[in-house]
């Protein structure tokens, strides 16, 4: 994959509507609007409940489009869901890191995966770059959070994504490795070009990006 500019997206007017166990309906998504620029990096913060994390889904293609549209490009030119997904970086709270494997072999699986040469090798210089040399050999369930979220970081970046989705990237650490963890992703993103697509409850981090936007009642309110 070529270190590109980032891919833009542009929303329009999505609607989600999810079903409570009450059995009611909950239109968490109404008629929202949101355009990302190419390598713009962006923060959607609002209220614990509010629908950050499932807008942010509907954005990087992981929850089907209710109703409304939308749409990526890259380099000017339309792209289709197929190519949004293989040119995708994914940072979550969770991590998804595979515990069975040491950081290492967590960080060049999405490059073995597409038998990229020299994963091992790529992926002990991402390890590098968040800090993480020394632990490369170290199994998963044997690192602290925040080296965990390191990882993460790691491994979202070393297929050069031309997008990053990233929810609550920095949940869950302490204020200083958070602030870390903060600036590695917007210093990769900036070197990279990449696009960034945040959500957070951290003010300071989404301080940091090019524009804030606050969720409620289903809609976006540019903040600045
Ligand atoms: N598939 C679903 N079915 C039913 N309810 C859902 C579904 N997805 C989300 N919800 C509900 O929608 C609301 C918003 O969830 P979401 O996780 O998007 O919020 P959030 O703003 O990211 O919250 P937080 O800041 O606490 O992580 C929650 O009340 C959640 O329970």
């Amino acid at each position: 994959m070529q270190n590109s500019p980032g891919i833009a997206l542009t929303a329009t007017k999505l609607s989600h509507q999810v079903t409570l166990n009450s059995g009611n309906e909950l239109n968490l998504i109404n008629e929202l609007s949101l355009t990302v620029q190419s390598g713009e990096h962006i923060a959607i913060t609002g209220a614990s409940g509010s629908g950050k994390s499932t807008l942010l889904s509907l954005l990087a293609g992981l929850e089907s489009v209710q109703q409304g549209s939308l749409t990526f490009t890259h380099g000017g030119r339309s792209v289709e869901q197929r190519y949004l997904r293989q040119h995708s970086g994914f940072v979550f709270q969770q991590f998804h890191l595979l515990p069975e494997l040491d950081a290492l072999n967590n960080v060049a699986l999405p490059l073995k995966l597409r038998a990229i040469k020299d994963a091992e090798v790529k992926a002990a210089q991402w390890l590098d770059n968040v800090g993480l040399s020394e632990r490369k050999n170290q199994p998963i369930s044997k690192l602290s959070g925040g080296e965990q979220q390191r990882v993460a970081i790691a491994r979202a970046f070393v297929n050069k994504p031309s997008i990053i989705f990233a929810d609550e990237p920095t949940g869950n650490l302490d204020e200083h490795t958070a602030s870390e963890v903060a600036s590695l992703m917007c210093q990769f993103a900036r070197s990279n070009q990449t696009t960034l697509v945040l959500v957070t409850h951290n003010l300071s981090f989404a301080q940091q990006l090019d524009s804030q936007y606050c969720l409620a009642n289903g809609a976006l309110t540019h903040v600045r």
